[in-house]
Order: C-alpha cells, then sequence, then structure tokens
C-alpha cells in the first residue's frame, strides 16, 4: 500500500477546458460560445466551422480531456491521493456552471483547478478565472454557499510537461528519411494572440515586448531544443512561431504564421522541418486542422519534408506533474515550506495572480486571483 498523500485543505480537483462539438450539430452554436463578445469577423467564423465539419463536426479536445481525466484518477489511486476529479468547460458541455454545482452538492468545499492551458494570457489564465467568477455568481444567485477557488499555476515548465515533448521531437527526427535529418529545424508552434494581449500577460512587471507569453514559450524551445541536441547529438536551428491568427486584419497578432516560416524556411534552402506545438496541451482542432492539414499541405506543395511532434495530451508523465503540482499547493496553503519543481530560467510560476495580470480588454471580474471578489 502507498503512503497516503495529503491534499488537505482541498478535497476536489477541477479540470477545467475549453470544451469542442460533439457533432456536426454543434459546431455553429459552439462557435457562437465561443466568439461571444470577441470581435471575430464573419469569415473567419465560417472557416473555422469548415475546418470542424471536415473532422465531422467533432472536435477531439473532449476525448483527449476524457483520457486525462482516466490518467489523473489512475495516478493519483496508484499513489494514494484521495482528491476526486471533476471536469467542466467554457464553452461546450460539461459546462462549467454545471460541473461545479455538482461539486457544491457533493459537499466540496476547496477546489484546486487546473486549465488545459500552460501559459500566461489573457485567454489560457484570466479568461478563464472569469468562466470561474461567472460560474460562482450563477450559483449565488441559486442560493448555493460557496466554495473556495484556486488555480494551480502554469505548468509550462514543469519537467512532467517538457519531458514528453522532448521525447516526441526526437521521435519526429527520427522519422524524418535520413538525408534531410540533421539538417532539419524546428519550429516551435503556439497559438497567435493579439501582440498587445502578449505585451501585457502576466504580472505587471512583467508586460512589455512579448511579455510573459513570450518570454515563456522561449524558455521552453530552449530547453526542448538543448535537450534534444543532447539526445541527438545534432543542433538543429529553431524559432518560436505562431499559428490559429483570428481576429480582424489590422490588429497586428504575433507572427511570423507557420506558413510563412515553412516558406521562408525552403526558400532559404532547410531540407526539413519539424512542428512542435509547444503551445497545446493536446491535439485539438489547431493540431489537427492548423498543423496536420493546412501546414502540411503548404509544406507538401513546397517539397518540404515536415512531421509534427506529440503534445502532452494524457501522458502519464503528465498525470504525475499534476500530482506533485497539486500537493505542492496543498503544503503552500497549509504554511509548508516548498521547492517548487521548475526547469529553465524563468523558474516556478506565481500561485496566485497579482492584481493586473493578464489584463481583459473589458474588466471583469475574475476568481481565483489576488482581485477576486469572492473569498
Ligand atoms: C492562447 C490560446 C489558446 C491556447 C491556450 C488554451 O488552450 O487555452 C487557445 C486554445 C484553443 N482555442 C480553441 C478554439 C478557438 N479559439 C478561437 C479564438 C481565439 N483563441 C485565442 C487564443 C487561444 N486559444 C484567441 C486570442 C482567439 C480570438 C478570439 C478571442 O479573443 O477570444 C476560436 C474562434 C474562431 C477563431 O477565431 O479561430 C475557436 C473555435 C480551442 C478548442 C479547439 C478544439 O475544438 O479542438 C483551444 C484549445
Ligand atoms: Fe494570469
Amino acid at each position: 500500500m502507498p503512503d497516503v498523500l495529503d491534499a488537505s485543505p482541498y478535497d476536489a480537483l477541477l479540470l477545467l477546458s475549453f470544451g469542442g462539438p460533439e457533432g456536426p450539430d454543434d459546431v455553429v452554436p459552439f462557435l457562437e460560445n465561443v466568439t461571444r463578445g470577441r470581435g471575430i469577423p464573419k469569415e473567419r467564423l465560417k472557416e473555422v466551422g469548415r475546418h470542424y465539419f471536415l473532422f465531422g463536426g467533432v472536435s477531439p479536445i473532449n476525448d483527449q480531456n476524457r483520457a486525462l481525466l482516466d490518467a489523473l484518477r489512475e495516478d493519483f489511486a496508484e499513489h494514494g491521493l484521495d482528491l476526486p476529479v471533476y471536469w467542466g468547460n467554457r464553452n461546450w458541455a460539461p459546462y462549467l456552471t454545471d460541473t461545479l454545482r455538482d461539486m457544491v452538492r457533493d459537499g466540496r468545499r476547496r477546489i484546486l483547478v487546473l486549465a488545459t492551458s500552460a501559459y500566461a494570457s489573457y485567454s489560457g489564465c484570466r479568461q478563464y478565472r472569469e468562466n470561474l467568477a461567472d460560474a460562482l455568481a450563477a450559483l449565488e444567485s441559486e442560493g448555493l454557499d460557496l466554495p473556495k477557488i484556486d488555480k494551480l499555476r502554469h505548468y509550462f515548465n514543469h519537467p512532467g510537461f517538457v519531458e514528453p515533448m522532448i521525447d516526441g521531437v526526437v521521435r519526429s527526427l527520427a522519422e524524418l528519411p535520413q538525408e534531410v535529418r540533421d539538417g532539419a529545424h524546428i519550429a516551435f508552434c503556439t497559438h497567435s494572440i493579439p501582440t498587445a494581449a502578449a505585451a501585457a500577460s502576466g504580472p505587471v512587471e512583467e508586460h512589455g515586448d512579448g511579455g510573459a507569453y513570450v518570454r515563456e514559450h522561449l524558455d521552453v524551445a530552449r530547453l526542448v531544443a538543448d535537450a534534444v541536441r543532447e539526445r541527438t547529438g545534432v543542433d538543429h536551428p529553431w524559432q518560436l512561431v505562431y499559428q490559429s491568427r483570428s481576429g480582424a486584419p489590422h490588429i497586428p497578432w504575433l507572427e511570423p504564421d507557420i506558413c510563412d516560416h515553412l516558406e521562408e524556411r525552403h526558400a532559404a534552402g532547410v531540407p526539413a522541418v519539424v512542428m512542435a506545438p509547444i503551445g497545446f496541451v493536446s491535439d485539438h482542432m489547431e493540431v489537427l486542422y492548423d498543423l496536420d492539414t493546412e501546414a502540411t499541405a503548404k509544406a507538401e506543395e513546397l517539397g518540404l519534408p515536415v512531421r509534427r511532434s506529440a503534445t502532452v495530451g494524457a501522458d502519464p508523465r503528465f498525470a504525475a506533474a499534476v500530482r506533485d503540482l497539486v500537493l505542492e499547493r496543498a503544503s503552500s496553503e497549509r504554511g509548508q515550506d516548498v521547492a517548487p519543481c521548475a526547469l529553465g530560467t524563468l523558474g516556478a510560476s506565481h500561485n496566485l495572480c497579482p492584481v493586473g495580470c493578464c489584463p481583459a480588454r473589458a474588466p471583469r471580474p475574475a476568481a481565483a486571483g489576488a482581485d477576486s471578489p469572492y473569498a
């Protein structure tokens, strides 16, 4: 029997994710949920709808979250961590508010949240905190006694997140034809966001240039590239590039786009590229369409060999990392000294988002941060 691990004061973990459609009829209402009040041009929405219909109207993200839930429950049980795990989404069923209501009815009073987003940014952090505030407000209006909610720190530099990505890049390099393998470049890919949102990402003292968003990605890219060099004995040049640009064309977003990057690398005589989607936790639609379909077609047109490396998904090392993060945060809440685990140069991210962290364009209440209106 394993020793019993202490998650107190927490009595539940909530996996909080984006959600995605599970059939053709879900696509339009899902996109309406995602884009309500976000100012996305109609043309872009039509185009994104087409991506989902190409895959039968089903996003892979829900099955991946089910697999992650299984991996977490299995890991917790194996290691004697008695903490129930729930799942709720921002944009599709199971909706966050419904899950949180179930949790309150089950008597959960101290809830720890794991968001399926590893980095700082409005979309990846504060927007989830706003969703939590909305859900709490809904439960309050139903007369329910509100639980206290904390959010786990960003885990981009946790070894359980980084190591599976290193394996993935090494594997993708090995899959390239031998004659182009050693000359291959690595394109570390993440979601483009408006440059203004990037500059304002993370705590206020980290604002400016690409903000915490770009700095965190660069730190992970460097870690992966260094480890790949050590493992393969070959120094593969790399660059951080972007994908899935949305919004109005006159608003600047982070560049270069992966497709332009492939063109530019090809013109420069680079013989092959590995696309490594370090910005994403699982192989959801952005990976399946924007990289595996669109960018791969671009590479084929150029005659440039490419491979796309694996995301972390439900890797048991990631499940173990979540257990580690839960125990770290629980100890810290109990007032014990903890040595948070983090690779790279930036150190472990904050436990509590400070005031002004990843600000919204229009301020709204956000839970689980220093500016939360909830206890
Ligand atoms: C930083 C970031 C992540 C990574 C961090 C994280 O994972 O949270 C992410 C993830 C995801 N984004 C997703 C889907 C969409 N994102 C959209 C729109 C947008 N994303 C943005 C940013 C991010 N998004 C932004 C700044 C917008 C513009 C609108 C706005 O300012 O809010 C739109 C609208 C259409 C379009 O404009 O593309 C869709 C459909 C899915 C689900 C995929 C599936 O179904 O498998 C996932 C995991
Ligand atoms: Fe934040």
